[in-house]
């Protein structure tokens, strides 16, 4: 049996605070709003730009690059791959979300295309997605996981395996959500048992996040980063469920938490288990 260890997530919000870093996101116009809300609540700057003629000075002058699949067209497709060469050029961290590989072929061979060619530091996604990008079976549909895809105690070591491959090979993290968040990289596992099924039912929390691990790449390891971000994500999540009547209030207490959590709150709220390679 795996070892488990109770893990610390480092307090990294208030350096990016301090830091304000500029985060270009290339994502989905459905929830385009909130990652850039979601960036400014937790003190990074975001840009949202996706001219294929401009998008390289844009990653060039930003600190981090954030990809996301979810409403690929002819001209996010051209600019995803110049900024993302960009970025793997100037050493900028940048972060893919592989939505909706699942379903289309297209995105799946993009993103194969992406990861070979702009070697991003994260590579995220629900676990149907990350499995579907192992070339494992999936039950997702449309851009949702199957509830049969998520983590649990008789699927844990084989997936383990199978993302750990996938980190080696890519040389990325690799960042799985759901029920239970999963890190995965050479080093080892983190699980993050914070959350609520709330978070699942309003659109674009996924890509909120990915947002979010992308400004704290400016502050932390791969690893650091994605292991906050997705504590500060669940915990947000699970007080705005508690303050909120309905989806839209959660939708604005979401944002409210995310902007008034401490990092003295995520430390000791983190739920955060660690399994040694
Ligand atoms: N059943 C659940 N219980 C607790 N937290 C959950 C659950 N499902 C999802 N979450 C949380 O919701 C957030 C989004 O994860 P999810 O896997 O739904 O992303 P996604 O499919 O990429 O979402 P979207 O495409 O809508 O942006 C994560 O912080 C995750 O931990
Ligand atoms: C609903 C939807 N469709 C494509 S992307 C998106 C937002 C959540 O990923």
């Amino acid at each position: 049996m795996t070892e488990r260890m109770t893990k610390t997530v480092l307090p990294l919000k208030e350096q990016l605070i301090k830091k304000q870093p500029l985060v270009h996101c290339i994502t989905n116009p459905i929830s385009i709003n909130d990652c850039a809300n979601g960036l400014l609540a937790v003190g990074a700057r975001p840009i949202m730009a996706e001219h294929p003629a401009e998008v390289a000075g844009i990653t060039a002058s930003a600190k981090a690059l954030m990809i996301n699949l979810g409403n690929i067209t002819d001209v996010r497709m051209s600019s995803m791959l110049i900024a993302g060469t960009q970025a793997h050029q100037d050493e900028i961290p940048c972060l893919i979300d592989l939505v909706g590989v699942t379903c289309s072929e297209l995105r799946m061979n993009y993103a194969i295309r992406f990861v070979n060619n702009c070697h991003p530091y994260v590579i995220k996604g629900n676990f149907s997605e990350i499995l579907a990008f192992c070339g494992r079976s999936s039950h997702a549909a449309g851009i949702d996981a199957g509830e049969e895809d998520q983590l649990c105690e008789n699927n844990l070591e084989d997936r383990i395996r199978l993302f750990h491959d996938l980190a080696v090979r890519t040389d990325a993290v690799i960042l799985i959500t759901g029920r239970t968040d999963m890190i995965v990289s050479r080093e080892g596992v983190l699980l993050c048992d914070n959350g609520t099924p709330v978070l699942s039912r309003l659109t674009g929390t996924g890509c909120m996040l990915g947002a979010l691990t992308a400004a704290f790449l400016t502050v932390g390891t791969p690893a650091e980063a994605s292991a906050y971000a997705v504590c500060l994500m669940g915990i947000a999540g699970e007080q705005a469920a508690a303050l909120s009547h309905g989806m839209g209030s959660f939708h604005t207490e979401l944002i409210n938490r995310l902007d008034l959590l401490t990092d003295h709150e995520v430390c000791s709220l983190a739920k955060l288990i660690f399994l040694p390679q």
